[in-house]
């Protein structure tokens, strides 16, 4: 029998996300007539030791993986469950993604203290997000709103929003759902107004290259759709150089034909990137079977409309 290790952060939602693909795992191994077991061993990451500083002056990518990716090198791990958005696009040398399970919900929401809708927010009501890209395209959509930094895990801020006097507060709508929080949410925001982050609502599973055992098993619970479309998003992200703490959101899908079933593999594409007081938002659709080819396209026409020097006075 074999005990695999799962390395995971401590906040509730990094825990709750392995424990469910713990399950998955659990259950496919049953199926496979697999002598696994699972064990989770928790690990503090940068990222979770400055909370109290806005990311996007911390800088450095991958804030939430490098101690992780050390434990997976040192043997002291054997997977780890990461959410997309927050992996680096280059993973440390020996380390691969070995699965992308099925996306869950990759919008983002809202969270009003009364209930009300975006629309409904008074004049100038506090909306609080520490991401960029919420704040410059809610600002597009709202210009009245006062957008202020909040900080901390999903739980906490939602803590905040009660206690620090936010009228609203906006989050990824798959951790609520995951946390088995979704009665949280007012609306949620579609994507047209607020494009998701890279990845968003979507997990990877990292493990060391040559663990054939561990990959065998990983492969059974790869999602190809979720792959291809997280594969177009993460190109176009790695293209304008991007990570967490700039405003760059991109979504991809593929598209259904009008009777309803899969068009044969084509993959729509939207990219964005805005100055984050949302003044400038450059935003391009586009169309294709090949996810990198995609990704590279639609970052090729932003660049062409400058976002290379948006995200330059951005990382200042
Ligand atoms: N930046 C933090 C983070 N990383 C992943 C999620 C959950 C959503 C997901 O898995 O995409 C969240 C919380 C949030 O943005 O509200």
């Amino acid at each position: 029998m074999r005990t695999i290790v799962v390395g995971s952060r401590q906040s509730a939602l990094a825990l709750t996300q392995t424990g469910h693909v713990i399950d998955a795992l659990t259950a496919i191994s049953e199926e496979q007539g697999l002598d696994v077991h699972f064990e989770i061993k928790k690990i503090i990451t940068k990222g979770d030791r400055i909370l109290d500083v806005t990311l996007s002056k911390v800088g450095g990518k991958g804030l939430f993986v490098k101690e992780i990716e050390q434990a997976l090198l040192d043997g002291e791990i054997d997977m780890a469950v990461h959410s997309m958005k927050d992996m680096p696009s280059e993973l440390q040398e020996g380390l691969i993604n070995g699965a992308i399970p099925p996306r869950v919900d990759p919008r983002d929401c809202l969270i009003t203290r009364t209930g009300c809708s975006l629309e409904e927010l008074p004049q100038g009501a506090r909306l609080g997000t520490s991401s960029l890209r919420r704040a410059s395209q809610l600002k597009l959509y709202r210009p009245d709103l006062q957008i202020e930094s909040i900080r901390g895990n999903i739980d906490s801020r939602l803590r905040k929003l009660e206690t620090e006097g936010f009228d609203a507060i906006m989050l990824a709508a798959a951790g609520l759902e995951r946390m088995g929080w979704s009665d949280r949410i007012t609306s949620f925001l579609p994507t047209e107004i607020c494009l998701p982050a890279v990845g968003q609502g979507a997990l990877g599973i990292e493990c060391r290259a040559d663990d054939i055992e561990m990959l065998q098993l990983l492969s059974l619970y790869n999602d190809d759709l979720t792959a291809v479309t997280v594969t177009a998003e993460r190109t176009f992200l790695s293209e304008l150089n991007g990570g967490c703490q700039v405003p760059i959101g991109a979504y991809a899908v593929r598209l259904q034909s009008s009777d309803g079933t899969e068009e044969q593999n084509i993959i729509q594409l939207t990219g964005m990137v805005a100055t984050p007081d949302g003044s400038i938002m450059l935003k391009e659709t586009m169309q294709g079977t090949d996810p990198v080819a995609l990704g590279i396209a639609v970052a090729a026409q932003l660049k062409s409309q400058g976002a290379d020097r948006i995200l330059a006075e951005v990382r200042g």
